[in-house]
């Protein structure tokens, strides 16, 4: 049974300043907006989350996924999925093969091509397996790069500006299917964005660093 995601007492700092300070709760299915100033440390944020603080910044508190602490966790080890905003299609893969990258390995050639027509059935875009990822509008990349991710079955969902990249009709259409993917699953997500319709659509709680959350 998913428990969710737990920021438990977070604190970051650069040097001297402490930049963040987080404590929350994100129960599976629901989605917890990150706004806030350019610079202000919301993909910091994330990293942290992921286990992948660049140096210089030092952290406190801890990351809590399903109940388990995930601080002593390598990054590989985390079971996250992190979409990035215009996130990249390996182009010399056809789009069953980059769905095939998020899966684990093992499973016979049948029972992975399966998977594969099903997860592209789930997004909308059967019989799409053989196709040049490059004769894909922008949305069904989004759509593409969404799946490869969902594949590597995470537990848990980190979305840093995923959407920004797509204009506004296909953001809708994203955002909708990702939102509809985790509450399915039952997968909490972070969501970083800039967007106050991202966040109104997520219909969730939302948090603004350097306003409502103050170092100390
Ligand atoms: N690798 C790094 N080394 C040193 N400082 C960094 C590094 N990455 C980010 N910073 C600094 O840390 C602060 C927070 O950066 P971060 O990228 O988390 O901000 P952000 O809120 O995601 O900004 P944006 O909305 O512009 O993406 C910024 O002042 C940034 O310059």
């Amino acid at each position: 049974m998913s428990e969710g995601l737990t920021l438990e007492n977070v604190r970051i700092a650069r040097g001297a300043a402490e930049l963040i300070a987080v404590e929350r709760h994100v129960p599976p299915g629901e989605v917890l907006a990150v706004m806030g100033p350019s610079g202000v440390g919301k993909s910091t944020l994330l990293a942290f989350v992921t286990g992948t603080l660049a140096p210089g910044f030092t952290a406190t508190g801890r990351v809590l996924l399903d109940g388990a602490d995930l601080t002593g966790t390598p990054p590989e080890g985390r079971r996250l999925g992190i979409l990035f905003q215009n996130d990249l299609l390996f182009p010399h893969l056809s789009v069953g093969g980059n769905l095939a990258f998020g899966l684990a390995p093992g499973g016979s050639r049948a029972a992975r091509r399966a998977r594969i027509d099903a997860a592209l059935a789930e997004i909308g875009l059967e019989g799409f397996a053989d196709r040049d990822p490059a004769t894909l509008s922008g949305g069904q990349k989004a759509r593409v790069a969404l799946m490869r991710m969902l594949l590597s079955d995470p537990r848990a969902l980190l979305l840093d500006e995923a959407f920004s990249g797509l204009d506004a009709a296909r953001r809708g259409q994203v955002r909708a299917l990702v939102f509809d993917i985790a509450r399915d699953r039952g997968l909490p997500v972070l969501m970083v964005t800039h967007d106050e319709e991202d966040a109104r659509a997520a219909g969730g709680p939302v948090i603004r660093l350097g306003e409502d959350q103050p170092p100390g």
